[in-house]
């Protein structure tokens, strides 16, 4: 696909679609409650249709119309053994979440998925749900899917995860609803807590002090209503574009800000960027807003490092594109996760912004961006990773000649209509 720079300022209003995280598990949930669960904004990409799929497959009803989904809920102990391998597609989410419920459930069951989640490491989370005595293995030895799992009766256990990860953090917890008492998570940093912040809402005992999050075992979970609220981290192109393309100035509706989510506000202002935070409030224990962003001419570099880390963690790419044209030096430390997302975001996001001509620098946990030169178009891959493809997009906006990506339809896992949206707000 062929990206030229944009002859127009980014004008208008977005209304970006629904958070993926919130979408996985605002479906999972209501799985294992009881009655129905109605989610509006759910996000139609690709992952979260694998997260659909899989519950289809375990005997969950889930009506799915453009307007809503409707998850007819069948309680903690109501899956069903799937009678087919569930196939996770892209999603590493779907993967780690439904290991944590499957290590509770009195059957076995396979999973598997695509290239890219057959290589990403789930060590992670075997680890933990061994130590809660499931039966869970990665079937190549490996250390990555296809996963079998074989659930029973669980232990509590407080875990010291190595990593700050929801995902991780996620799975223990889903699995302590199983567990024969308290079950708890330290990280070394607060990771979003999106799992904690649902659970409650449908019944179950949450608490989270600091960086530690703790779960009762065998709560009544009941179906919920669940606006789900736009995704910050799909907001973050369309952030970059306003910010780097002069002239621009436009309005993102109802865009997720909780706390543990909203590092790249705080990098952005770090900055020097105009972005003015509209009608903020909350829905379904969640801050939400609108975002006032304008082309801001002076950026400047700033140092990204620590417990900000995790809270940006999925923009990081789009946040290189972001430095490449502010003025002075950008310092990415502690990034080291980036490189067992879909693709190692760290070693493309380098090669990639080097070609277009960026003085960037590749380190062990991150990179050195020394930004402000003028970019050049290239051929670039995606390698499948819908972030990859849409930071490109976004940097073709203010580079010189045509930017080809290769592979650009992957957006689809998480931002189908992302090329459209964009193509509209250039209008
Ligand atoms: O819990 C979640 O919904 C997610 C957590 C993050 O992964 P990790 O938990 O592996 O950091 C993030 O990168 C991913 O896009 C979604
Ligand atoms: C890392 C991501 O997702 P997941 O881990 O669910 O594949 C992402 O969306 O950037």
């Amino acid at each position: 696909m062929e990206f030229h720079k944009t002859e127009k300022p980014l004008r208008g209003e977005i209304t970006i679609p629904g958070d993926k995280s919130i979408s996985h598990r605002s479906v999972m949930f209501g799985a294992i409650s009881q009655g129905t669960t109605e989610i509006t904004n759910f996000l139609q990409g690709q992952d979260c249709l694998s997260t659909i799929s899989c519950f289809r497959k375990m005997g969950i009803e889930i009506e799915n119309t453009s307007e809503r989904i409707l998850v007819h809920g069948r309680g903690l102990h109501g899956l069903t053994a799937p009678t087919e391998i569930l196939d996770v597609g892209n999603s590493g989410t779907t993967t780690r979440l439904i290991s944590g419920i499957l290590a509770g459930q009195d059957f076995t069951s396979e999973l598997t998925g695509d290239a890219s989640i057959q290589k990403r490491p789930m060590g992670r989370i075997i680890k933990p749900l061994s130590m809660m005595d499931a039966t869970i293995e990665s079937i190549k030895g490996n250390g990555c899917a296809p996963l079998r799992i074989s659930g029973h009766a669980l232990k509590g256990i407080h875990y010291q995860s190595p990593v700050a990860s929801a995902q991780v953090k996620s799975s223990i917890l889903l699995a302590g609803l199983y567990a024969d008492g308290k079950t708890s998570v330290t990280e070394p940093a607060l990771s979003r807590n999106h799992t904690e912040i649902m659970l409650r809402s449908f019944g179950a005992t949450v608490t989270s002090e600091g960086t530690t999050a703790s779960i009762l075992p065998d709560p009544d979970l009941h179906g919920q209503k669940i606006e789900v609220p736009g995704d910050i981290s799909s907001a973050a192109y369309f952030i970059v574009a306003a910010l780097i393309v002069p002239g621009s100035e436009i309005l993102i509706k109802n865009c997720g800000i909780n706390e543990t989510r909203d590092g790249i506000l705080r990098v952005c202002r770090a900055m020097g960027a105009d972005i003015t935070v509209l009608n903020a409030h909350t829905s379904g224990g969640e801050a939400v807003a609108d975002l006032l962003v304008r082309y801001t001419p002076d950026l400047k570099g700033c140092v990204i490092e620590g417990d900000i880390i995790p809270t940006l963690i999925d923009e990081i790419p789009v946040i290189a594109v972001l430095a490449a044209f502010a003025d002075g030096t950008t310092t990415i430390r502690n990034a080291e996760e980036l490189k067992v997302k879909e693709s190692n975001r760290l070693d493309i996001m380098v090669h990639h912004l080097s070609e277009m001509g960026c003085d960037i620098t590749g380190t062990e946990d991150g990179m050195i961006i020394n930004g402000g030169k003028t970019l050049q178009g290239a051929v670039l891959d995606s390698f499948l990773d819908h972030r990859i493809a849409m930071s490109f997009a976004i940097a073709s906006l203010a580079c010189e000649s045509t930017l080809t990506i290769r592979r650009a339809d992957c957006v689809n896992i998480s931002y189908p209509a992302f090329y459209q949206d964009l193509e509209r707000l250039c209008r």
